[in-house]
């Protein structure tokens, strides 16, 4: 069973019930500020923390005196515009303390969907966390519309994790765990410790959100604990509402881990190597070698572009030979590719007219 005490790169995912009180509508800072002593623990033994805060809209919703019924989108919007720069706030006052420095990152479905947008906040994700920066995550709900929202921050958290590589997923909720029927409304539920695999039985017992203020209950947990194991990460869902509860559950507080399926290096490699390529790097003998030995590919070991592709696209890499090395995903458009291919790397901005990266292919990009 996974620990979090283990965690190299943990994501955290922080329910709207957990930030502002059901009844009143305040915000519970005093669980922020053990929050971020939580957080700042796992910062100081090394491991990067990506927090998913939902909140906006219910504390939006409290400023701007609106009903806690449902709200028509517009509305949710602009609560969500109102409480999202206060929930940053928060955060970032709760972990300057500690001397950690806060990042807000807003992202839609379609960031994931589109690869090329994939890569660029895969990019960004990892230059904060390499700076030491904690990410606070949202949906960016005032520009998502119905057909492109992710509408729940667990499946948003999953997508989270796997994109920057988490090992370790925490869904800190106001349940203990994940149990065999909605334990609100039925009293002999019992909660599981450990779920190996999520079958159809597993997905039935799945719910619907107990509190007003939250969104996706049981069943969009279950999505995302698909989508993170199948990724090679492991999640845990645990009651959060206690003082420290990054603390309580290494302490040993109740809590439902559902196991990973694979590792996310291997995961990362078979989703490369699944892709339809759009065209071809032909690469050079010293490339070739490169590769092998587990480097990235630069400009400077291409020989030939065949195809065309845009930035972000899968392509094919191939030995001069013609014989085929393996797939990855290319940093260049094709035309681009053609330009800078046998340069090196310091040569490239002159030839683009703009800085551009210096690899082609990304080693963590590329299945060989
Ligand atoms: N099988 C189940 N096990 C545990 N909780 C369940 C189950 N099915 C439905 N639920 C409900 O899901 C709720 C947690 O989800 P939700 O209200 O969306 O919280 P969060 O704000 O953490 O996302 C629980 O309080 C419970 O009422
Ligand atoms: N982006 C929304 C998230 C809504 C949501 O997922 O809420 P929850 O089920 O409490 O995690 C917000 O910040 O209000």
């Amino acid at each position: 069973m996974a620990a979090l005490s283990d965690a190299r790169r943990v994501v955290v995912k922080i329910g709207s019930a957990l930030l502002v009180d059901k009844e009143t509508g305040a915000f519970r800072d005093a669980w922020l500020r053990g929050m971020a002593e939580d957080v700042a623990r796992l910062r100081a033994r090394g491991a990067d923390v990506v927090l998913v805060s939902s909140g906006s809209i219910a504390l939006g919703r409290g400023v701007l005196g609106l009903p806690r019924s449902d709200l028509p989108l517009e509305q949710s919007q602009a609560a969500a515009a109102v409480g999202q720069i206060r929930l940053a706030r928060a955060w970032e006052e709760g972990l300057a303390p500690h001397g950690i420095t806060t990042a807000q990152v807003l992202v839609t479905l379609e960031d994931s969907a589109d690869r090329r947008r994939y890569l660029n906040s895969r990019a960004t994700m990892e230059a904060l966390l390499a700076h030491g920066v904690v990410p606070i995550v949202n949906e960016n709900d005032t520009v998502a519309t119905d057909e492109i929202r992710y509408g729940d921050n667990d499946r948003l958290a999953a997508q989270v994790a796997v994109t920057v590589g988490a090992d370790q997923l925490i869904l800190l909720s106001d349940v203990d765990g994940f149990y065999s029927g909605n334990p609100a409304l039925d009293a002999g539920a019992r909660r599981f410790d450990v779920i190996e695999r999520i079958t159809p039985e597993i997905e039935a017992m799945a719910g619907d959100a107990g509190s007003g203020l939250s969104k996706g209950g049981m069943k969009t947990k279950i999505l995302a604990a698909k989508t993170a194991t199948a990724a090679g990460c492991a999640m845990a869902i645990t009651e959060g509402s206690g003082v420290k509860p990054l603390s309580a559950l290494e302490a040993g507080a109740p809590v439902t881990w559902f196991t990973p399926q694979t590792d996310p290096h291997t995961a990362r490699k078979r989703w490369i190597a699944a892709m339809k390529p759009r065209g071809a790097l032909v690469v050079d003998a010293g490339a070739e070698t490169a590769l092998t030995a587990g480097r990235s590919l630069l400009p400077a070991g291409v020989a030939n572009v065949e195809g065309s592709f845009g930035r972000g696209d899968p392509v094919a890499i191939k030995t001069v030979g013609g014989a085929m090395l393996g797939y990855g995903l290319t940093r260049y458009t094709a035309a681009e590719a053609r330009a800078i291919r046998g340069h090196k790397s310091n040569e490239i901005e002159a030839i683009l007219g703009y800085p551009g990266r210096a690899v082609l292919i990304h080693r963590d990009d590329m299945a060989l």
